[in-house]
């Protein structure tokens, strides 16, 4: 039997500082039709907070080292204000939308990074995702909207990239849809040179991918970006796109498109 198309969609820090672009994707978010998923960051808006609380922002690798006060106001800041203002304007849209961290129906599962080189805190590495729980929700004509905190089962709350997440659950999706991946961010998608908006690498299989990394052509964010678009690629994502956030409603702007 042909799978039902589903449409798995990441938003990230820049699209949500800008109010502007997010109330315009969240309108064209809400216009899809069909089975959806969204899944957000906010990282730039937890540092914000971070520095008006004095606290230290850490990152390595695009990853933020989360301390026990880290991980309060990435809480704060994701499941809190970033997450329900989200699901506010897409209710104004007509899409009944729900907001979740991946502890809530106990939908992700992570484990707390362990300590290698770096002692990332309180960062989770996802588990398991709890497909048929999301499911149940889009069965119910509900669109759920999670935020990059998850729990590992044993009532700690962890930070994990919201690249992973978007990754994880897309890949957890793929038994019961033909998923689609789109990450979408303030640069129209993966840039030859970083200084020039208009380079944009419209194709990046796996041999790209080594010699882009090589080259130090990818960087910071980037790095788990495109990390998480050959993961879910290799668990069998159907189609994985790097672009614009206003590709969600005109698919022929050029975009980086992801392949093995
Ligand atoms: N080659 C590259 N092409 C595009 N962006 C890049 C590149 N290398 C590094 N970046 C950086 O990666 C950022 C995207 O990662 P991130 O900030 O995590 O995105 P998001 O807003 O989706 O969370 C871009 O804003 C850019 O500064
Ligand atoms: C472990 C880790 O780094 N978590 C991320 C989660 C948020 C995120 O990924 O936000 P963007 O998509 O806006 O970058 C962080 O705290 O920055």
């Amino acid at each position: 039997m042909k799978k039902r198309k589903i449409l798995v969609a990441k938003i990230g820090g820049n699209i949500i500082e800008d109010k502007k672009a997010l109330v315009s994707f969240l309108e064209d978010f809400a216009r899809i039709e069909g089975p959806k998923v969204l899944i957000h960051g906010g990282g730039k808006s937890a540092t914000q907070l971070a520095s008006r609380l004095d606290v230290k922002t850490e990152m390595i690798d695009g990853r933020r080292i989360t301390s026990a006060e880290n991980l309060d106001i990435v809480v704060m800041t994701y499941a809190g204000v970033i997450n329900k203002k989200i699901v506010a304007e897409l209710q104004k849209n007509n899409c009944n939308a729900l907001g979740l961290t991946g502890a809530d129906a106990n939908v992700v599962l992570a484990e707390k990074r362990a300590v290698q080189f770096v002692d990332y805190g309180y960062v989770g590495d996802v588990i398991q995702v709890n497909a048929e729980v999301i499911n149940g929700f889009i069965e119910l004509g509900i669109t759920p909207v999670f935020c990059a905190v998850t729990h590992d089962g044993n009532g700690q709350l962890l930070n994990t990239n919201a690249d992973t997440v978007a990754s994880e659950i897309a890949a957890s999706l793929v038994n019961l849809y033909n998923v689609s991946l789109f990450y979408c961010f303030e640069l129209q998608g993966v840039l030859e040179n970083i200084n020039d908006k208009n380079s944009i690498i419209e194709y990046i299989d796996s041999e790209k991918y080594a010699k882009l990394t090589e080259s130090g052509v990818i960087a910071d964010g980037m790095l788990p970006k495109l990390q998480n678009c050959f993961d879910a690629l290799h668990k069998n994502v159907n189609t994985v796109h790097i672009a614009n956030a206003s590709f969600i409603k005109d698919k022929n702007i050029k975009h980086t498109t992801l392949s093995l």
